[in-house]
């Protein structure tokens, strides 16, 4: 699978105009993915462990949408989806060896093990969802059976591109890192986290992100056939309060946690 950064270039991967171009990109990607998702109504009982029995699989004790999204990732392994330094499974245990040959991608970030996903997921199942799946100018939807299996696929598609979008902060951090290594040393040997959120943090750019957001949901929500009045495809104020309250948040964690294991085997440890 392609990855989203240009790899091919190195200098051009790590340019924060061409990141930032990237994350401008995947806010459209999300936003799709959510605007169909919310079609569904919330569906609660795919995201409870034991809720729903997986046939022909007595020994599972995972929900159905985490068997869905662990199945898809099982496969995804395969065709070296993981193989990308922007992807990262939820089910670790789950990668199995690819059917094509492995790809040689050019080291451009710093050995790391970060990984937000566990609670990218429990934010999505917890906060994001019950917001985006209500309020869409329609009363509370009752469960609907019949659509466990879509809005569990919807569901895979939000979260990939949610992680993908949080860990693009590592490209992020690794840019600015270059661009003022003096002062990434002395805040990183102090492990002085909160220096290090300050530095990372440029507050007009996410104003910015969260103006263009709101268009963006505006616009992509209404059907150019639909009179001005008619009810949005996707809740506006739950895609602007998931990026404000939770995708920015969890991007500067991983800068910051990314930051911290930055001098392991340089001259500076
Ligand atoms: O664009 C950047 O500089 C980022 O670090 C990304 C991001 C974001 O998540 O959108 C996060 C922190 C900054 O304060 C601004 C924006």
């Amino acid at each position: 699978m392609d990855s989203a950064i240009d790899l091919s270039d190195p200098t051009r991967a790590l340019s924060l105009p061409h990141i930032r171009y990237q994350l401008i990109r995947l806010e459209d990607t999300v936003l799709f993915h959510l605007i169909e998702r919310a079609q569904f109504p919330l569906n609660a009982t795919i995201y409870s462990p034991g809720a729903i029995p997986i046939r022909n699989t007595p020994s599972t004790n995972l929900s159905f949408m985490d068997w869905v999204l662990r199945s898809q990732e099982e496969l995804q392994s395969k065709i070296r989806r993981y193989e990308s330094p922007d992807e990262y499974p939820f089910f670790p245990d789950a990668m199995a060896e690819t059917v094509l040959p492995p790809l040689k991608y050019p080291k451009v970030l710093w050995e790391n093990d970060v990984c937000v996903n566990e609670e990218l997921k429990r934010r999505y199942v917890g906060s994001i969802l019950p917001q985006v799946c209500t309020d869409v100018g329609r009363k509370e939807r009752a469960e609907a059976q019949e659509n466990y299996g879509s809005s569990a696929t919807a569901d895979v598609a939000c979260l990939q591109s949610l992680s993908r979008r949080v860990h693009f902060g590592k490209f992020v951090a690794e840019s600015k890192f270059l661009q003022d290594e003096e002062r990434f040393v002395r805040l990183i040997k102090a492990e002085d986290k909160q220096g290090i959120d300050e530095a990372i943090t440029d507050a007009k750019v996410e104003k910015k992100v969260l103006e263009r957001l709101r268009l963006k949901a505006e616009m992509y929500g209404t059907d150019p056939n639909m009179d001005a009045e008619a009810p949005r495809k996707i809740n506006v104020d739950a895609v602007v309060a998931m990026y404000k309250d939770h995708v920015i948040p969890l991007t500067k964690v991983v800068e910051v946690e990314y930051l911290m294991q930055r001098l392991k085997g340089t001259k500076w440890e």
